[in-house]
């Protein structure tokens, strides 16, 4: 006889209690919901072991780099870190980059396996589908950049890679990705091996605020939906500006509130709140704060366009997040089902509710108009002697 564990014995007893309490409505409600969780867990298994493996199965949901164990207990300090007060935002800044790293060790897996290997929004291309459409959105990129074959570019912030391999690919310049997340760098380095693009890519651990490279680096650099993670917009302008060669460009896409924005209502300052706990910001900027901090640095601002609304036949970001809210349902459902029999790490439940959550603020935030995570800014470093226009 194989010994059942305690901790499987434990969780099913728990399991039972529960059920108990339910009413027949109820019930039978629970019943047809784990019946398609079960289907749904079983088929994935199958067809798992018979295809690539590219993202983690509700089973493989880790900490990242955090050992399971602390899962709980970081995201409690993670959770603590942000003000009671309307717009606080991180009350003691210069934790921003740990708790950042502690972030993303805690969503990375979830992103993997709810979103893919982009973390980033996308306008919805007519007549394409939403891989396309991120795509397109990568590829705009190296377009801004002017970037061809030989040439050497930073991706600053660069997640588990989906960005840089489309970056690298339709460009065929190399790009160097940093991040300061190690179980990221571990991800994309190999993704990008996986996916052939490692001839033209390297991915290393590091602060962005203090980057590893030497001045007059790269010949492009950009950041998309990462540089609202530095305490100061400042400090990591300033560092792409000096890694840059003169006359290079660096492209971003921001994450900031709008010219709709009204720090006086207290619903904008309710979403805005909410989008920078649920995401890892230290505060939210506004698009001419953004602006106004790459000039401060040095660079000359080539374009400012919020890409949410420059085209009137593309589909909103959020849609992708609002078509989703029954899979975001479904999905707590699975994970829950995972943390009762013990194979989640404790505390990532809690994670997961965080992101149900924010996703709802994310949509306010889109569809109020209050808040764009893609306001593109085209800044270059002045060649020497070169007028600043
Ligand atoms: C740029 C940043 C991240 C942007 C997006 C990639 C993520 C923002 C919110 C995330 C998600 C919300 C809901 C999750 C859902 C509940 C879960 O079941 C599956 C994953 C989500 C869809 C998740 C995916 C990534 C986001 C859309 C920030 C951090 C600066
Ligand atoms: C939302 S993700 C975007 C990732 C990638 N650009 C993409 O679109 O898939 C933000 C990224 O910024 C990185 N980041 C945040 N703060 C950082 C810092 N101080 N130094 C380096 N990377 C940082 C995170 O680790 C993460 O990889």
């Amino acid at each position: 006889m194989v010994a059942v564990p305690a901790v499987v014995t434990d969780a099913y007893e728990r399991l039972v209690a529960e059920f108990d309490k339910l009413s027949t409505t109820q019930k039978y409600a629970v019943g047809v919901a784990g019946g398609v969780a079960s289907a749904y867990l079983v088929g994935s298994l199958l067809f798992k072991s018979k295809c690539e493996k590219s993202k983690p199965s509700t089973f493989e949901l880790t900490g990242g780099s955090i050992d399971s164990a602390k899962v709980k207990e970081e995201f409690a300090a993670y959770a603590d870190s942000y003000g009671k007060n309307a717009g606080e935002g991180i009350v003691d800044r210069s934790k921003t980059v740990h708790l950042v790293d502690v972030f993303y060790s805690l969503v990375t897996d979830i992103y993997e396996w709810g979103w893919g290997q982009s973390f980033h929004f996308s306008p919805k291309l007519p007549n394409k589908d939403l891989r396309a459409s991120e795509a397109a959105h990568e590829a705009r990129v190296a377009a801004l950049l002017r970037v061809k074959p030989g040439m050497k570019v930073l991706d600053c912030g660069c997640g588990v890679g989906g960005p840089m391999r489309t970056i690298a690919s339709v460009s065929g310049a190399h790009v160097t990705g940093i991040t300061i997340n190690q179980y990221q760098v571990d991800r994309a380095t190999r993704h990008n091996e996986k996916q052939g693009v490692a001839p033209l890519t390297e991915v290393v651990r590091g602060d962005f605020l203090n980057m590893p490279f030497k001045e007059n680096t790269f010949d492009g650099a950009y950041a998309i939906e990462a540089t609202c993670h530095a305490p100061k917009l400042e400090g990591v302008y300033g560092e792409i500006f000096r890694v840059l060669k003169p006359g290079s460009y660096f492209v971003s896409y921001e994450w900031v509130s709008t010219a709709k924005y009204d720090a006086s209502n207290p619903e904008h300052v309710k979403i805005i709140d909410e989008i920078n706990f649920g995401n890892g910001l230290p505060e939210m900027r506004t698009y001419k704060e953004a602006e106004d901090a790459g000039k401060n640095v040095g660079f000359e601002l080539v374009m400012s366009m919020d890409l949410a609304t420059a085209s009137v036949v593309a589909g909103p970001w959020y849609e992708r997040l609002r078509m989703g809210k029954c899979t975001h349902t479904f999905n707590h459902m699975l994970v829950s089902a995972v943390d009762a029999v013990g194979l989640a790490p404790k505390g990532l439940k809690e994670v997961h509710h965080m992101l149900v959550e924010v996703a709802k603020s994310l949509i306010q935030g889109g569809e109020t108009g209050v808040f764009t995570p893609m306001h593109l800014l085209l800044f270059r470093k002045p060649a020497p002697g070169e007028k600043k226009k």
